[in-house]
């Protein structure tokens, strides 16, 4: 099915992405397609969510463009007809090739704990970043406080001075998207943000992008699996099945004017007050057989 595009701003977009492919190949020898056809485009100040179940391909699309694919232990093959961030061709890079992150990009993953250094000091990981970027010194220790203020952290000499280990989880979780900032990236990948992270806290750290996306004037492509969040906090949803993004739509309208079987699926099992009548709620199988 061809992606319904949305109307877009037609300004040179930020991120162009169009006919992306990525497989993997196995040692065996075989092509294994993670990623068929992709084609987008994502704009300064825009936030697009990338939805789909387990395997479908969201993590393996943000890393190519991120330019974080390439893998000593995978054979990774990526083609596109186009793919572009801020008007400077992505070079893919293949097996054994050290990971370089695309120019002008960012990510926030997942597990804070894993993707920060365990043993440094909040504000030595932060003066790596800045470095990177060409502040140092005093300005690089004013930039980081400033980082650490604008995620909505408090205590920020102890919060500079501290091991991730010795901040919770929604602390750290603000530093690595102060860290991802600190670079001064056009675009930011979020891949789950906020799974790891309780109801309250996912929401709090949803609305912190969308206010960082805002004031900064960068693009925002967040991975998530929970869509209702998604519908809330973003102005794009992509949605992804077996591969392929097989629904693109105005996050506004997606609930009601979804078109394929499995966005409608995806919808439909989103709870909701009137569900307080049923016992169980409806699983993708429920509501939509496999399309
Ligand atoms: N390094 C790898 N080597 C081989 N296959 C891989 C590799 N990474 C991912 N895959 C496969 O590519 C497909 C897409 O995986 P990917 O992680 O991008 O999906 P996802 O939608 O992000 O899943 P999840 O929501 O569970 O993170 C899956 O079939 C997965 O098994």
């Amino acid at each position: 099915m061809t992606p319904v595009v949305p109307q877009q701003n037609p300004a040179r977009p930020l991120l162009r992405v169009r006919g992306l492919d990525v497989r993997y190949r196995t040692p065996g020898g075989a092509a294994h397609p993670a990623v068929s056809g992709a084609t987008f485009d994502l704009h300064a100040g825009q936030r697009m969510a990338l939805v789909g179940q387990s395997g479908s391909g969201k993590t393996t699309l943000a890393l190519a463009v991120t330019g974080l694919l390439a893998s000593a232990a995978a054979d990774v093959e990526i083609t596109a007809d186009e793919l572009t961030v801020d008007g400077r061709p992505v070079v893919p890079r293949g097996r054994g090739a050290i990971p370089v992150r695309t120019p002008g990009t960012a990510v926030v993953f997942q597990d804070a704990m894993n993707a920060l250094d365990p043993v440094r000091p909040v504000g030595k990981q932060l003066g790596a970043v800045l470095a990177g970027a060409g502040t140092r010194g005093r300005a690089a220790r004013d930039a980081a406080g400033h980082w650490l203020e604008r995620v909505g952290l408090r205590d920020v000499s102890r919060v500079l001075r501290a091991r991730p280990d010795e901040l919770s989880g929604g602390m750290r979780q603000r530093v690595m998207i102060a860290v991802a900032l600190a670079g001064g990236p056009r675009l930011l990948v979020a891949d789950e943000p906020t799974s790891a992270l309780d109801a309250s806290l996912a929401r709090g750290a949803m609305e912190l992008l969308t206010e960082l996306t805002r004031s900064e004037g960068i693009a925002l492509l967040v991975i998530s699996h929970d869509i209702l969040l998604c519908l809330e906090h973003t102005d794009v949803v992509g949605v992804m099945y077996d591969g392929e993004l097989v629904e693109l739509g105005a996050s506004a309208r997606l609930a009601e004017h979804a078109e394929h079987p499995y966005t409608r699926a995806l919808v439909e099992c989103v709870p909701t007050m009137a569900d307080r009548t049923r016992q169980w709620l409806p699983t993708l199988a429920d509501v939509a057989p496999a399309p």
